[in-house]
């Protein structure tokens, strides 16, 4: 069985500050941006043809994030997917909304024919309609349990080779050997925009400094649902939650990581 150490890979981040290359949507580009700076990453956002294979070059990670569409955009997270993994860096892919419309299912089989990512992080609607099966999904908020999503989760991971993370009460990272379950985390995540762009744009943050791409997963989520809880204790609305999340992220120590964390880990298959 996997023997993880959620703490010193939350130390390892903090001492090596990775770069994380972020094309995400408008929506949660300020926030995804301080949440990066305060859990201790260093966050840069571009998304234009022109620049993305140069900055991918400089950066420790790649995150895409199909959440606010065009066809340039989508020009731009395609070169940065090729030149990603020409170089070898992690890329994270957050399939926003996935099975809503033909534009985001078209542009998610394009960026899956440019490369393969290292970690899939989506909520059980996005990862079922991914993997092709008929889930209801009507824009960015999931319409299943997470747990429903394992199957769709391990044959996408068997596919295509990458980590899979549902994210939702409990959190679902399947990699090839193993099924992690993080049941960490509260309701209100689920009232503010963004916390699973977050999560996602963490799995970047933590895979480009984690022995390997399960372990970065399951790190992301770990912190996401740690900080959550502990923001919840002092912050019981939307708005002052929000903020109180971020200071947690950058308030949370190693240990209380390791003490909070609520993890099982089975066999996958
Ligand atoms: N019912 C819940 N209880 C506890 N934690 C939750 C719950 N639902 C979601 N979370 C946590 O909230 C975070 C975001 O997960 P969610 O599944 O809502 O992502 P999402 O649908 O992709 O969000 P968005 O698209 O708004 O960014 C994860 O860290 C997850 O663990
Ligand atoms: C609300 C919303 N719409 C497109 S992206 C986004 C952020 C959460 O996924
Ligand atoms: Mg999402």
């Amino acid at each position: 069985m996997i023997e993880m150490n959620l703490g010193t890979t939350l130390l390892s981040l903090r001492n090596q500050k990775p770069l994380v290359h972020n094309i995400t949507n408008f929506v949660v580009m300020n926030y995804t941006a301080n949440a990066l700076l305060a859990v201790g990453a260093s966050p840069v956002m571009a998304h234009a043809p022109e620049e993305v294979e140069e900055m991918v070059g400089l950066a420790g990670s790649l995150v895409i994030n199909i959440g606010t569409l065009s066809s340039t955009w989508v020009e731009g997270m395609e070169k940065a997917m090729v030149a990603a993994c020409q170089l070898g860096k992690p890329v994270v892919l957050d399939p926003v909304g996935a099975g809503a419309t033909t534009f985001r299912n078209d542009t998610l089989l394009r960026l899956l024919a440019a490369g393969t990512p290292s970690i899939i992080r989506g909520n059980a609607s996005e990862i079922m309609a991914l993997a092709g099966q008929q889930g209801q999904t009507r824009g960015v908020d999931s319409t299943q349990f997470s747990t429903e999503g394992l199957e769709s989760a391990q044959m996408l991971c068997r596919q295509l080779g990458c980590v899979v993370s549902i994210s939702g009460e409990t959190d679902v990272v399947v990699g090839p050997e193993s099924v992690a379950y993080i049941s960490n985390g509260n309701p209100i995540m689920t009232r503010i925009t963004g916390m699973g762009c977050t999560a996602s744009a963490l799995a970047g943050a933590f895979a480009a400094i984690a022995p390997n791409a399960f372990e970065a997963a399951v790190a992301a989520a770990a912190v996401m649902g740690v900080c959550g809880e502990l923001a919840y204790e002092g912050a019981h609305l939307p708005g002052s939650f929000q903020m109180s999340f971020l200071d947690k992220l950058s308030s949370l120590s190693p240990a209380e990581l390791d003490e909070r964390v609520q993890i099982t880990i089975e066999n996958n298959g």
